[in-house]
């Protein structure tokens, strides 16, 4: 029960953060800052939705292991204490908890937060991209997650929208479309394309490449079956941007690795950064496997 317990907190903290990014965006003053690198910015928003999230969480899941994208966010302060919320979402309370997860403790527990996944994106007003990301892993692997998206729009207007999913259980706040059988269109990076990344979608001969920001959005298009495959065959992507879609997508009975087909670990010891790049598909996934070179990564 301890999973369900934490998740519903995770779903409703997800939820307020995306008001902080909406707030955010709406003010007008973003606070870009480069973290350096390719492509890897910071905003005030990123910092503030970390500061709710991972606070309320340490207060409401306190044994649990909380690791967070952004490393200068101070949670001994006022604003860290005025921002704190221990609602949690009577959507997954209802559920119980799947049989194989069942003896799993908090302590077991590590919570991969992402405050703001596609923040290029969200420099640029590109909101569609922009989600909230909290992926809980147990024993290593992804077990449940929450994508919100805080711009989903509705008959024209921007309610946002929460997908979660716990493996076992099943995934919700979607839906999927039926797709063709053996269509095989491909969604990858629109802000961090590279040769090895071209290549490796080249290899695959797909009938259609969908070039958008953010690792959440790509997931879901996955999730809804808007895309067969999502592959990033580069380094860049950190265990917070993959371990609440892989938890959604594996829920659903489809697959998330990285480009060799290898899993992807989740444990608190693990490095960050996803080296060998994410593959994830519903069906199909194997064909994919099959057609990646085995010296992708070393061009
Ligand atoms: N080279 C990189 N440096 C920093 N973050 C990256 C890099 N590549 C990918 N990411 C993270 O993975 C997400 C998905 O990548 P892409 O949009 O290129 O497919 C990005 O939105 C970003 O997450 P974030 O915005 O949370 O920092
Ligand atoms: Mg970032
Ligand atoms: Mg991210
Ligand atoms: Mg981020």
């Amino acid at each position: 029960m301890a999973l369900m317990r934490t998740m519903s907190a995770c779903v409703a903290v997800a939820e307020k953060a995306g008001g902080v990014l909406r707030d955010i965006m709406t003010s007008g003053n973003l606070g870009i800052i480069d973290k350096g690198g390719i492509n890897n910015l910071q905003t005030l928003a990123d910092k503030k939705a970390q500061l709710l999230i991972v606070s309320s969480l340490m207060k409401h899941s306190p044994k649990a292991t909380i690791i967070g994208e952004e490393d200068d966010v101070d949670y001994t302060t006022e604003e860290a204490k005025s921002l704190i919320t221990l609602d949690t979402s009577s959507d997954v309370l209802q559920h119980s908890c799947p049989e194989s997860l069942a003896h799993i403790n908090e302590e077991d527990l590590v919570i991969w937060v992402d405050p703001l996944d596609g923040t290029k994106e969200y420099t640029e007003g590109r909101k569609q991209d922009v989600t909230v990301l909290i992926g809980i892993a147990a024993h290593g692997e992804a077990v449940a997650g929450v994508i919100y998206q805080p711009w989903y729009e509705v008959q024209g207007k921007e309610t946002g929208r929460t997908l979660w999913g716990v493996v076992g259980l099943g995934a919700f706040g979607f839906n999927r479309q039926p797709v063709p059988e053996g269509r095989k269109i491909i969604t990858t990076t629109r802000s961090h394309m590279q040769q090895s990344v071209q290549d490796a979608i080249d290899s695959c001969k797909p009938d259609k490449l969908i070039q958008i920001g953010g690792s959440g959005s790509k997931c879901i298009l996955v999730i809804e079956g808007l895309a067969d495959a999502y592959l990033f065959a580069s380094p860049g992507t950190k265990k917070w941007d993959t371990c609440a879609g892989e938890a959604i997508i594996k829920a659903l009975g489809g697959k998330m690795t990285d480009v060799f087909g290898n899993p992807i670990h989740y444990g608190a010891d693990v490095s960050y950064p996803n080296k060998t790049g994410v593959l994830a598909a519903m069906r199909d996934f194997d064909f994919y496997v099959s057609k990646i070179p085995a010296n992708i990564m070393d061009r």
